[in-house]
């Protein structure tokens, strides 16, 4: 596992957006695995500046989404579907041809999410998933305890998440669904790279234990120490509690500029 700490959010999203556009330039038609959560979203605005500018051509790149609430109805603006659509997909100039996502509308939720590890496997893997984390140490939303070879499933979201998400329902914790669908741990690190990002003091002991921890399924995110390319990009605040972070940095500053994240 690769850490690479960053001055703040945006450095992060400007380095992880490079890699992105990195990727489309080697493979155009490349699966991006995409997060939701206020996160990610500086790496979706330099990624977006960097088609504008002509830098990148992402026209034939294809989006795949995480998670999902399930029971939202459809077109719900709070819904991940709606949320990728209108962070990622229509800013890069995609339809939603280009986009794969598990429908939390279906009435067989279990079929819904079986049908959508199908067809991630069809559209041949996801190249680069792009991960936040929660502050139980959750990715997707995988919360703590999922097990570590899950693959796409309901789940039930703790309290905590609730709590966290109620944001984006103008902070009514009732209209934050409990039931979600997750692409599970296993089906997670089917992807060839796994780039989560991190951001602020909030996030600094969920990261201390998925970097330097045991893999555990009570810390969702430490299964990605089990992956053979696994990035983690982090702002001082996340990299706080990082007891080998001066190690980290030493090694990312010697790191041959070609080799990239
Ligand atoms: N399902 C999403 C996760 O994919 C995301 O990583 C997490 C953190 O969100 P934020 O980046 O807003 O802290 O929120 C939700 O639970």
């Amino acid at each position: 596992m690769e850490v690479v700490i960053v001055p703040d959010a945006e450095a992060g999203g400007e380095l992880i957006a490079e890699a992105i556009a990195a990727l489309l330039r080697r493979k155009p038609e490349a699966l991006l695995g995409v997060a939701t959560g206020s996160t990610p979203l500086p790496i979706y605005q330099a990624l977006t500046a960097k088609v504008r500018e002509g830098a990148v051509d992402a026209s034939k790149a294809r989006i795949a989404q995480l998670d999902e609430y399930v029971g939202l109805p459809q077109g719900h603006p709070e819904s991940y579907r709606s949320v990728v659509l209108r962070e990622v997909v229509e800013p890069l100039g995609l339809t939603e041809e280009s986009f794969l996502g598990p429908d939390g509308t279906a009435e067989d939720v279990q079929a819904a999410c079986d049908e959508y590890d199908k067809a991630l496997a069809w559209a041949g893997g996801v190249d680069l998933q792009l991960l936040g984390i929660g502050t139980d140490g959750h990715i997707g939303f995988n919360e703590p305890c999922s097990s570590l070879a899950s693959r796409t499933r309901i789940k039930t979201l703790t309290q905590q998440t609730r709590v966290d998400n109620a944001r984006f329902f103008a902070g009514d914790i009732t209209q934050v669904p409990h039931h979600v669908i997750t692409q599970g741990i296993g089906t997670i690190l089917d992807a060839r790279h796994l780039v989560l990002l991190a951001t602020g003091e909030g996030k600094a002991d969920a990261v201390a234990a998925t970097v330097e921890g045991p893999v555990a399924s009570v810390v969702p995110a430490s299964a990605l120490q089990l992956h053979r390319h696994a990035t983690v990009v982090v702002d001082e605040a996340a990299a706080s509690k990082l007891k080998l972070a001066d190690y980290f940095r030493h090694a990312y500053d010697n790191k041959p500029d070609w080799q990239g994240i």
